[in-house]
């Protein structure tokens, strides 16, 4: 028998990097987005990665998972989930901004795991000189195609130097921003990132998008900012044009009600986002593609899990993304690879990061026609760079920033700023 790799050490470092002022339905993305870089060490002095959000409340609960699981070994996942749900006892969290659906005691446990799940997974393939995708059944696909996100924007944060993709607030800039996004990156799919302008103007982007791109897969994901009514004349106004409508308005009711007369297919990630809330969707056929995140899902194979519930209840699968540096692009694309009824285009944040900003070791993730090739070297394929580590985790102590608050920003910007859900 293989020996135990067991975990010596565990360090979470939470860093800061620049995100552009995107928009949306509550508020507009900070200066900054916060993630976590976990980094497991074993006994044979083998170091895997993890990453994930940072938000105060998150961290403490990290570091609680860390002492926990200090001593055991990197092959006993279902166990290290028990441990962690035991540490925490019960203690439940937020996501903050509200746009990933209810946090409930078991899923704040998934989201707690997920980034140890993934860095133990990047130790025992570094330990037997495979790819994480080899660990999860094997890749079903050599890359992984990823989807164009386009936002609504400002040209810059108030006080800080523009980026250079300019303002995005009528169809035209939505227009152009794809142009350069699908120019840059080969997108195949493209989504927008809706809620944020009244329900006409997103239609018109999007009618203006299917002309620029008659051939290409649309999505609009107005985060429930619409009543069933809005949905519905949204639905019919685009029937034919959308590949599927993301989470259109609140709830699994409201998005059954919608579902049963929508031509298009609805997807979530809001109001399907724990395995608890899966047998009430399915029996209301409140949505037909469900947004898996390994972040929240509770890492790499219980994402898989959901995979094969998606499956045998005839239930179609894409991908959720945040704002992510480059440990979280690695796991999220062997975790597609692997992933056979992962049909659709993933989304990714990727292009809204500086290019200079990642705590990885350039070169080993690259988009070519929209897609990323599964990095091959053993585990997650991707090496930590300690210097940009220390100036991302030195960004994060200087930006003041503790938790994602894209509407309490927003109300500072504009005190008139309400935060309505729905809001049309
Ligand atoms: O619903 C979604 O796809 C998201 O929540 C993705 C991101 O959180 C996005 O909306 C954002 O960061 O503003
Ligand atoms: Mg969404």
């Amino acid at each position: 028998m293989s020996e135990a790799l067991r975990i010596t050490r565990v360090d979470i470092t939470p860093v800061a990097f620049k995100d552009p002022a995107l928009l949306n339905a509550v508020g507009v993305h900070e200066p900054y987005a916060l993630r976590a870089v976990i980094e497991v060490t074993t006994d044979q002095g083998i170091t895997g990665l993890g990453e994930t959000y940072a938000d105060e409340g998150h961290l403490r609960r990290l570091r609680t998972a860390a002492d926990a699981i200090t001593g055991m070994d990197v092959h006993e996942l279902g166990p290290m989930h028990r441990r962690i749900a035991q540490a925490l006892g019960g203690d439940s969290g937020s996501d903050g901004h509200g746009l990933t659906g209810m946090i409930t005691t078991s899923s704040t446990v998934d989201r707690v795991f997920s980034p140890f799940e993934v860095a133990c997974l990047d130790i025992r393939g570094r330990a037997a000189g495979r790819p994480v995708c080899d660990l999860l059944g094997g890749a079903v696909r050599d890359r992984v195609p990823f989807s164009a996100y386009l936002f609504y924007k400002w040209a810059a944060h108030p006080g800080h130097e523009p980026d250079d993709w300019g303002a995005a607030l009528t169809p035209e800039d939505i227009v152009a921003q794809a142009r350069r996004m699908v120019r840059e990156y080969g997108f195949t799919a493209i989504k927008l990132k809706g809620g944020v302008m009244p329900p006409e103007q997103e239609v018109e982007a999007v009618l203006a998008l299917r002309e620029a791109f008659p051939a290409t897969p649309l999505r609009l994901d107005p985060n429930a900012a619409w009543t069933v009514e809005t949905s519905l004349k949204v639905a019919r106004d685009l029937e034919g044009v959308l590949e599927y409508l993301e989470d259109p308005t609140p709830g699994q009711e409201g998005m059954a009600r919608v579902a049963r007369e929508a031509a298009m297919p609805l997807a979530t990630n809001m109001c399907v986002v724990a395995f608890d809330e899966l047998p009430s969707a399915v029996r209301a056929d409140a949505v037909q593609v469900v947004l898996s995140d390994h972040h929240y899902w509770g890492g790499l194979h219980r994402s898989k899990l959901l995979a094969g519930i998606c499956d045998t209840f005839g239930l179609g699968l894409s991908m959720h993304s945040n704002s992510h540096l480059g440990i979280s692009l690695a796991a999220m694309t062997h975790l597609a690879a692997a992933t056979e009824n992962l049909t659709y285009a993933c989304d990714t944040h990727w292009p809204w990061k500086d290019p200079a900003e990642d705590v990885i070791v350039s070169g080993a993730l690259g988009f070519h026609d929209g897609s990323v090739a599964v990095p091959r070297g053993p585990g997650l394929g991707v090496e930590l760079d300690r210097d940009a580590l220390a100036r991302l985790h030195e960004q994060y102590l200087r930006c003041g920033l503790r938790n994602r608050d894209d509407t309490g920003y927003m109300r500072r910007l504009d005190p008139t700023y309400e935060k309505k859900t729905p809001r049309w």
